[in-house]
């Protein structure tokens, strides 16, 4: 590893204020997916550990949401400024332990510390309201104060910008958070909370736990002193958590699976709407919860539009993503590829054609062909789970009520988009759209200003934007007597 600070790389994690190495007990291995060597180790700890964050959060929280608001947006401001002049190395250490191309890394970091920056702003505006009094002599208050200690779930896909996202508002609305990082990508959230300790935000405040998730998870969920558990990741285990802390009602934030539809209508631009669909299903691989998991081309444009497609799909670069060129890396694991081999030779059984790829990839290990596959239908499974995968599934449709009818035969409802130039249809599709998020003539729609989230099973609650922020604070009315 080439880091100009090597300190960021830390094989240790910081619990309820203090380090433990992973020299010190058990530990578990990190692993780069692109040659399957051990990068590194993290401490293998449990739920003892996680309490013991919990609590010290929780002592923490007091002196912390005690500061002018001004003082903690300046602490996340300087956060901020050490992960842009870190940038070069969080980006070798993400792509390093995730995969993804050392250019789409450094985009992640700058994406991730824009929630930084943007919540650093947010801090100075959390405003309360005055409400006429329902009686002459009352006057209604309502302030805003934090919810309490969070436990943070984040996933592989996105080890820096998931953590940013949940992290940075839990921290400027005044609440101490516990953070348990995807096992495959630790080194990424280790290396923000030793930038956020040295940018001077107490270290008992934010926790960063390594260890088995379903332990870790169970003491999140069950300890009382938790208010809030923010999670990204797939529906089963979104559920799961919610199961288990409904004994002690705690505020959900889910982040889980979509199924988006991505849908290119005979008016669209289609040079504009290939290189959406190249950002929106490709990004990371395809291993992102909004990538395009559907795409549906009307009839007239079918033949045009996916000539296109397999084009620019064809130059894409397969390859480590340290290599100066590479679009797709690998895939996460073994279980990822098994995944969409399963999905590919489902949908060929029930008749759909390949066109491009289809297969792994010549360098092995977990790379894949990036993939076309047309005569697509809604009985395969494709149509009908995220394949988190290089995999596009093109359907053909013929009018908009078909389309609509179609995008919205899910449970998912995350993100979606559409390619079109008429005005009212526009407006029409954009409108009928059962997603919490819909792309209009663009494939990226993820913005440190825009509320992220989804409906259905996509999830509860939305990350960055001033909506963002409000997930971690409770309203307090005081009526007040004059
Ligand atoms: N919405 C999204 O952005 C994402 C969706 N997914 C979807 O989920 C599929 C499976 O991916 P996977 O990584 O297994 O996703 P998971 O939902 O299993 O993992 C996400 C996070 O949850 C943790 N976790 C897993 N089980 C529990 C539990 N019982 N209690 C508490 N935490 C838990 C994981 O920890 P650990 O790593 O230690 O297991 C990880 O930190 C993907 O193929 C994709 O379809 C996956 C990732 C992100
Ligand atoms: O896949 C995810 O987990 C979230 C999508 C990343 C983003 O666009 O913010």
């Amino acid at each position: 590893m080439a880091l100009k600070d090597k300190s960021l790389f830390r094989q240790a994690a910081p619990v309820g204020g203090k380090w433990i190495e992973a020299t010190a007990g058990p530990g578990l291995d990190v692993v780069n997916p692109a040659t399957g060597a051990v990068l590194g180790r993290v401490p293998q700890l449990g739920a003892g550990e996680a309490r013991e964050a919990i609590e010290a959060a929780k002592r923490a929280m007091e002196p912390w949401s005690e500061r002018t608001a001004k003082e903690r947006s300046g602490l996340l401001r300087r956060w901020f400024e050490l992960i842009m002049a870190n940038k070069d190395d969080l980006a070798e250490i993400l792509t390093l332990e995730q995969g993804k191309p050392l250019t789409e890394a450094a985009g992640e970091i700058t994406y991730g510390a824009s929630f930084v920056e943007w919540f650093a702003e947010e801090t100075r505006r959390i405003y309360g309201d005055i409400i006429p009094g329902h009686q002459k002599d009352k006057r209604i208050l309502v302030m805003k104060q934090p919810i309490g200690v969070v436990a943070a779930i984040t996933p592989w896909n996105f080890p820096n910008a998931m953590i940013t996202r949940k992290v940075a508002p839990a921290l400027g609305a005044g609440c101490g958070v516990v953070l348990k990082p995807a096992s495959q990508t630790p080194f990424s959230a280790i290396a923000l909370a030793v930038l956020a300790e040295r940018a001077g935000i107490p270290l008992e405040l934010f926790s960063v736990i390594t260890g088995p998730a379903r332990e870790i998870g169970g003491e999140m969920t069950a300890n009382s002193l938790v208010r809030k558990v923010t999670f990204t990741g797939s529906t089963e285990i979104g559920a799961e958590l919610m199961r288990q802390s409904a004994a002690t009602i705690k505020k959900m934030g889910l982040e889980l699976g979509g199924n988006a539809p991505f849908v290119v209508f005979d008016d669209a631009d289609l040079d504009a709407a290939v290189e959406g669909t190249l950002i929106s299903k490709f990004r990371n691989n395809g291993q992102t919860c909004v990538c395009a998991n559907r795409i549906y081309v009307q009839d007239s444009v079918f033949e045009a539009y996916s000539a296109k497609l397999c084009k620019a799909i064809a130059e894409l670069k397969v390859g480590d993503g340290m290599e100066p060129g590479v679009v797709l890396g690998p895939l996460i694991d073994k279980a990822a590829v098994e995944k969409v081999e399963e999905h590919i030779a489902d949908a060929r059984s029930l008749g759909a054609n390949l066109m491009l790829g289809g297969a792994r990839h010549e360098r092995g290990g977990t790379f894949f062909q990036p993939t076309v596959l047309t005569d697509v239908t809604a009985d395969m499974l494709i149509a009908r789970e995220e394949t988190f995968g290089p995999v596009a599934p093109l359907f053909r449709f013929t009018d908009e009520a078909d389309v609509i009818r179609q995008a919205n035969d899910t449970e998912f409802g995350l993100a979606s988009y559409f390619y079109a130039s008429d005005l009212s249809r526009v407006f029409r599709v954009a409108e009928a759209l059962e997603y919490g998020m819909v792309g209009v003539n663009t494939g990226l729609i993820s913005t440190a200003e825009a509320p992220f989230g989804g409906v259905k099973a996509s999830g509860l609650g939305r990350e960055g934007s001033r909506y963002g922020m409000e997930e971690f604070l409770e309203l307090k009315y005081v009526c007040l007597s004059v």
